[in-house]
């Protein structure tokens, strides 16, 4: 039996690419040309925002002021769980060396870049948890300035449950501004701010878009568009929690995709039907964003069985990657493309999102293929050094000199021949090609 598409997607997250690249491209270039004020200008038009853009102490502490004790309560639980996995984490990569031939030590050195700018999503929903898995690890790395940017709201600014967990995170900056103008802050160091060696956080199209166009000229944490999910369910899975799991995910957006792989054709059918009701159940603009995403984006697919499963969510490479299904650990040894993994129905992709310590910040698009999400490690920069003494530099320099001779690089090769002169007057080497 081949894989049978009980629902295939009409659309994919590169449908509309090339438009947003040329948006994107044409608002980079004119901010970096126009700075403040081209800036300023471009979060009148898409935020309708006029106010004060890189916020005072003054302005933290009274946003701080506006939020309710049980929810700083627990955006101060998420910051403890992923400053401790983030902690975990930076303790798995540390300085090294060795004596790599006698007399000669090459080492390893961990060092955090200065600094970080960290975008906080904030266009249809408040990403408050953005703002934690960002700036804390952003902390924990060791970064010198940490600038936290989110989208503000006409006339009240950045939502202060945002402001807040961005300031008890650890952020010295908080910018009022979303978007490609936010990005681009950032990045040319406007309104005062240092300019941003890496540029960390999610965000919709247009932000994972202004990020790809600048890598290069700025770090990046990876690709974070549009959230996708997908959950892999086998015949004693729970229809309604499998259900409603897809659900959570696809109120992302128009464009989050949500894909449903089992070996149980009953299971997807019955997933299918409780759908649509439980995406009606949803207040006005979360039921928007999962109505149009389930119709254009969603996939329910029939593998013939676990090991082909395996394989299908291995090709979509999902950003989140749940499944409820027997033997966890066979699942667990057998994947090897998602952002973060997801075993049984006892946890959820909405407890990592929000509190489980493990960040959110996750490859989309595929891109799991190639890379994890963010952590401490992206703010890292592992470099190498090398010492040696004379006696130590011997048998090295003689081994470059013949293969740079070999190579056509005579320069590279001197470099070596005067060592050896220098240090072993006397000694004959035979420093050609073929010697
Ligand atoms: N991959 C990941 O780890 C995560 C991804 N996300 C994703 O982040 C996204 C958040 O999206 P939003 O709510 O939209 O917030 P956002 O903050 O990413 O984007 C809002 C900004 O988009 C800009 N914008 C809107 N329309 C525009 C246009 N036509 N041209 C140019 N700029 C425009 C505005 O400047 C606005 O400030 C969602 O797609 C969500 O799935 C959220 C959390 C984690
Ligand atoms: O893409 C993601 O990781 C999001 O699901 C995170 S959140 O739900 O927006 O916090
Ligand atoms: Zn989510």
């Amino acid at each position: 039996m081949t894989r049978e598409y009980l629902k295939k997607a009409s659309l994919t997250p590169a449908s509309d690419a090339s438009e947003v690249h040329a948006t994107v491209k044409s608002i980079l270039a004119d901010i970096e040309a126009g700075r403040d004020d081209k800036a300023r200008e471009y979060a009148a038009k898409f935020d309708r925002y006029e106010g004060n853009v890189l916020m005072t102490q003054d302005e933290i502490d009274a946003a701080c002021d506006l939020v309710p004790e049980k929810l700083k309560a627990d955006i101060r639980f998420a910051h403890d769980n992923v400053r401790r996995f983030a902690e975990l984490q930076k303790g798995t990569t540390t300085d090294v060396e060795m004596e790599i031939t006698p007399g000669f030590v090459a080492g390893q050195k961990v060092i955090p870049v200065d600094a970080a700018g960290c975008y906080v999503p904030g266009g249809r929903y408040s990403h408050i948890a953005s703002a934690i898995m960002t700036v804390t690890t952003a902390s924990v790395a060791g970064c010198k300035s940490i600038t936290a940017c989110s989208p503000p709201r006409p006339g009240v600014g950045v939502a202060p449950a945002i402001v807040y967990a961005a300031h008890i995170c650890g952020a010295h900056n908080i910018l009022a501004m979303g978007g490609v103008q936010g990005v681009a802050a950032m990045t040319y160091g406007l309104f005062g701010l240092p300019r941003a060696n890496i540029l960390v956080g999610p965000g919709n199209q247009f932000v994972a878009e202004a990020k790809r166009i600048l890598f290069g000229r700025v770090g990046i944490d990876m690709i974070a568009g549009p959230t996708d999910s997908l959950i892999l369910a086998d015949k004693d899975a729970d229809a309604h929690i499998v259900a409603t799991d897809l659900v959570s995910q696809a109120e992302h957006g128009y464009n989050s995709p949500v894909w449903l792989v089992t070996d149980d054709r009953d299971l997807a059918v019955k997933v299918m039907d409780m759908v649509p009701g439980l995406i009606d159940d949803l207040p006005e603009l979360n039921r928007e964003n999962a109505f149009a995403a389930w119709r254009d984006y969603a996939e329910v697919i029939v593998c013939k069985d676990r090991e082909d499963m395996a394989a299908c969510s291995d090709e979509y490479a999902p950003e989140h990657l749940t499944v409820q299904a027997a033997d966890l650990d066979w699942w667990l040894k057998k994947l090897t493309c998602y952002g973060s993994l997801f075993l049984g129905e006892e946890t959820t992709v909405s407890y990592g999102d929000k509190a489980t310590g493990t960040n959110h910040v996750l490859p989309t698009s595929g891109a799991a293929s190639y890379t994890g999400g963010l952590s401490v490690h992206k703010y890292m920069k592992i470099v190498t050094w090398q010492r040696a003494t004379r006696d130590g530099s011997k048998a090295v320099a003689e081994a470059t000199a013949r293969i740079s001779r070999l190579e056509g690089m005579e320069g590279h090769a001197r470099a070596a021949d005067v060592r050896l002169a220098k240090y072993f007057p006397g000694e004959n080497f035979d420093l050609s090609a073929d010697g």
